[in-house]
């Protein structure tokens, strides 16, 4: 098995829209995938899918071999983190060790107890009395403990600060290199991801845009400038994801396996967040029919 989440046309429709449609992807092994897209992209509903929270309206989905939440055993091996990290505000830090414990058989009594003494939690303390970055380190030790094969992540670090999502991420880090361990985690917070993620999945208008390994991503894409040009004039092979004109020059976001070798243009490399906008606005632009875009409205961020 090399892919540990494996979908195929899934889509998931409320009454008579769809959150997600026409969704084609793989997650290999061993990743770290950063799952980027605007609001209402359909993050959290492809999220709720792999750990069998939603059942598929369209397509099939699977997770590890199975159909996600197909039996306990399968449960026990993905770990799953919810957008607002929910935890027991009356239970005590051990509370939920000892929930852990007794919901889990592959439950890692030691590690769990040793994060709570690095993070310098108090088992005493009630979660709800928590403060917001100490509330993610705990749940991210409660999926953690689980040791599971999959970790699904749903903006884990959106609430924190800077300095505490830091210490988030690097511990996230840490537990990828010491575990066998594939991580899917979406953000908004691109540069974030940039740090820990060598796999990225850009999710628009429900659906998916691009998929691919990072440094790939980032060989392949370009920014050309120079004299004004119709995109449409560029050879087979260079896709252009967005343009941009003045009077006499062109600038334009190009996909291309192949190097630019056109000395009309002076090429750059682009950034991931520079990357990931310029997919954003193309979907953004696509998606309104009356050309009344975010992006023109200036609201992209
Ligand atoms: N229970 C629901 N009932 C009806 N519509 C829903 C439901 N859950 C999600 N949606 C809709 O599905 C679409 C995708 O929502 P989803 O939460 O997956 O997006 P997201 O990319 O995670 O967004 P955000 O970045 O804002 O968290 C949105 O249009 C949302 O309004």
């Amino acid at each position: 098995m090399s892919a540990v989440l494996n979908a195929a046309g899934l889509g998931k429709r409320y009454r008579n829209r769809w959150a997600l449609r026409d969704c084609t992807v793989e997650v290999p092994k061993r990743r770290v995938v950063g799952l980027v897209g605007p609001n209402g992209a359909g993050k959290t509903t492809l999220l709720n899918l792999a750990v069998g929270l939603l059942k598929p309206t369209a397509g099939q989905i699977m997770v590890l071999d199975a159909r996600p939440g197909e039996s306990p055993v399968h449960l026990g091996r993905v770990g799953f983190v919810a957008q607002q990290n929910p935890l027991y505000t009356n239970l005590t830090v051990a509370d939920h060790l000892r929930l852990g414990a007794w919901l889990n058989p592959s439950w890692d009594a030691a590690m769990a107890e040793q994060r709570v003494d690095e993070l310098g939690l108090d088992p005493k303390q009630r979660a709800g009395r928590l403060s917001g970055g100490q509330h993610a380190q705990l749940a991210l030790t409660m999926a953690l403990a689980k040791r599971p094969e999959l970790l699904v992540l749903d903006e884990p670090v959106a609430s924190l600060d800077p300095l505490a999502r830091r210490e988030f991420l690097q511990h996230l880090m840490q537990a990828v290199a010491d575990d066998d361990m594939t991580v899917v985690l979406s953000s908004h917070l691109v540069a974030d991801l940039e740090r820990v993620c060598d796999y990225l999945i850009i999710l628009a208008n429900s659906r998916v845009h691009v998929a691919g390994d990072v440094e790939e991503l980032l060989a392949s894409h370009h920014r050309l400038t120079g004299p004004r040009r119709d995109p449409g004039s560029l050879p087979a092979g260079q896709e252009v994801i967005e343009a941009s004109h003045t009077d006499r020059q062109s600038t334009l976001v190009v996909r291309s396996e192949a190097p630019i070798l056109d000395p009309s243009w002076t090429v750059e490399p682009l950034g991931l967040e520079d990357l990931v906008l310029a997919y954003m606005r193309r979907a953004d632009e696509s998606g309104k029919p009356n050309g009344v875009s975010r992006t023109r409205l200036g609201v992209v961020a």
